[in-house]
């Protein structure tokens, strides 16, 4: 058995882009993906449960993290906090599970310092205008919400190029696919595949 560490995954985009969505409909495909629960100060949407859709924290409990440095990658997003807790996704690559993480731009940012073998993808929505149906059709932002998020998308679209991939989510299945392919060809790449055999001669010599 060749042991390897994981692969950190991270799917940024603008809000509203369907990263949640994509991510979804991929996890009901690939099922050796880990799918790293986030942090939040932000209230709850309608149907949103703590410990599966986010873990929903007081402000202070969220400063007590980042104090105690919990968190891999945290950020400012709209007036709330949202940060990826660091046991869990080092525990899961130490263990080889590939990791997938859900996040904006500035936290990728932070993620690309500390894991700069992680395989970056950034969501493109087909036009501005889509994004801004999507987010007021998705109905869970104020107008002022709206807004806010909006300016945020033009800024973090700005970033695209510090991502190895960008997926335009035109059609969800085609954007899908693609994210899975990106999944898939990583594996495949030839210094991972080297380094699984080097490791493994060099136990059957020893
Ligand atoms: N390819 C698509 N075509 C049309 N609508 C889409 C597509 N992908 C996602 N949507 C819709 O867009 C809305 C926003 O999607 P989603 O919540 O997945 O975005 P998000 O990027 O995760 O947002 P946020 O960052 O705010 O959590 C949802 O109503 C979703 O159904
Ligand atoms: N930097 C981080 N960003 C995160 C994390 N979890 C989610 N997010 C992103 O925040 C915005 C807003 O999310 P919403 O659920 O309020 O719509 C969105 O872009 C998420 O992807 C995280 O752990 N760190």
């Amino acid at each position: 058995m060749i042991d390897e560490k994981g692969i950190l995954f991270i799917l940024s985009g603008p809000s509203g882009v369907g990263k949640g969505t994509v991510r979804k409909s991929l996890f009901e495909k690939d099922t050796d993906l880990r799918y790293s629960i986030s942090m939040t100060t932000r209230d709850p949407r309608e149907g949103e449960v703590d410990g599966v859709d986010y873990f929903f924290k007081s402000k202070e409990e969220f400063e007590t993290l980042i104090e105690n440095k919990k968190l891999i990658e945290y950020a400012q997003y709209v007036g709330n906090y949202y940060g990826t807790p660091k046991d869990y996704v080092e525990q899961q690559l130490e263990s080889g599970n590939d990791v997938f993480l859900e996040i904006e731009v500035q936290g990728a940012l932070q993620v690309k310092e500390n894991f700069p073998q992680g395989v970056f993808v950034f969501l493109i929505p087909p036009s501005l205008e889509e994004l801004k149906d999507r987010i007021i059709s998705r109905g869970t932002e104020t107008e002022e919400l709206v807004r806010n998020r909006l300016a945020a998308a033009k800024e973090e679209i700005e970033m695209m190029d510090y991502y190895d991939y960008v997926v335009v989510n035109d059609q969800i299945d085609r954007a899908v696919d693609t994210v899975q392919s990106i999944v898939r060809s990583e594996h495949c790449k030839r210094d991972r595949v080297a380094k699984q055999y080097k490791q493994a001669l060099e136990r059957d010599e020893s």
